[in-house]
């Protein structure tokens, strides 16, 4: 499951990147067993999407590893470090919570609705958190969103507010205020379902250059095919919790082996 030598992310400096292990997680809500006992790894600066019906534990996962839910049985591991557990003088002790802020902000997070501050400048909204969070001073994380927003293609627009914003371009601002932590994962859930088909692509082109310019892990749960084609190297299928296959993107778009998948590429490629 590990990227091998030949594959292009070797190329990469791979000291920053983080990758993600989860071992026979289980995740219920009541009697609803939504993930059992899941095992999947993504390599460090892999890029990872995840397809299958609604209801099947995509975006579980992905608030898992968020930590906005916990595990009920399992272990999810960013790089060398428990979501669940910690070390303290030689023991294993449940994680506490500075143990979980270390962690997740290690990851960013993209979400279907942008979720961007209404009242605060583009410019504002990606140096908020570094400013606040890591407590970068200001005019270095203002030079540092200048170069990102230069990288969406949004410079001009640093002094507009949200609502001056088309949806595609309110998304690429919610991508470099996630860069703008120095994420080593990006979480991606359904980031171009709420745009309208037009605008789909300007925010696919942003997430290629993401990929290919950086080491970032990234993860994407999202009904766009050209994301899994495009950006991604790895497409893991699920249903009901769990993966019924896994492959190349070229391998489950042309030649897909589960009947599972046949029926879901057969569903999307329908909508
Ligand atoms: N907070 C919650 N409380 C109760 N049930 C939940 C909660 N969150 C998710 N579920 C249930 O868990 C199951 C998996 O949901 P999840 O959102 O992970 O699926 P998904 O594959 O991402 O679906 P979609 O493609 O529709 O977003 C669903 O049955 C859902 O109703």
């Amino acid at each position: 499951m590990a990227t091998t030598d030949s594959t292009p992310e070797a190329a990469l400096p791979q000291n920053d990147a983080r990758g993600i292990r989860f071992e026979k997680v289980v995740k219920r809500f009541g009697d609803n067993v939504v993930l059992r006992e899941l095992d999947f790894a993504v390599a460090p600066g892999e890029r990872v999407t995840l397809i299958g019906p609604s209801g099947s534990g995509k975006t579980t996962i992905l608030r898992l590893l968020m930590t906005l839910e916990r595990v009920d049985d399992g272990v999810i591991w960013l790089g060398g470090d428990s979501l669940s557990h910690m070390e303290r003088g030689g023991r294993l002790v449940p994680a506490d919570e500075k143990h979980l802020r270390r962690l997740r902000s290690e990851i960013g997070m993209v979400f279907q609705q942008f979720n961007l501050f209404p009242n605060m400048s583009v410019l504002r909204n990606v140096t908020e958190a570094p400013v606040h969070v890591l407590k970068v001073p200001k005019s270095e994380a203002a030079e540092r969103a200048g170069e990102l927003l230069e990288m969406v293609g949004l410079a001009d627009k640093a002094d507009a507010h949200p609502s001056q914003l088309s949806g595609g371009q309110q998304q690429r601002v919610a991508i470099a205020r996630a860069l703008a932590m120095r994420p080593k994962v990006l979480l991606l859930d359904e980031v171009t379902s709420a745009l309208d088909p037009e605008l789909v692509g300007e925010v696919l082109d942003v997430l290629r250059q993401v990929a290919e310019t950086t080491d970032i892990t990234m993860l994407c749960v999202t009904h766009e095919m050209r994301f899994a084609r495009d950006v991604s190297n790895r497409v893991l299928v699920f249903d009901k919790g769990q993966i019924v296959e896994e492959g190349s993107p070229e391998k489950i778009f042309t030649d897909p082996d589960h009947p599972r998948t046949q029926e879901f590429l057969r569903a999307v490629i329908d909508q």
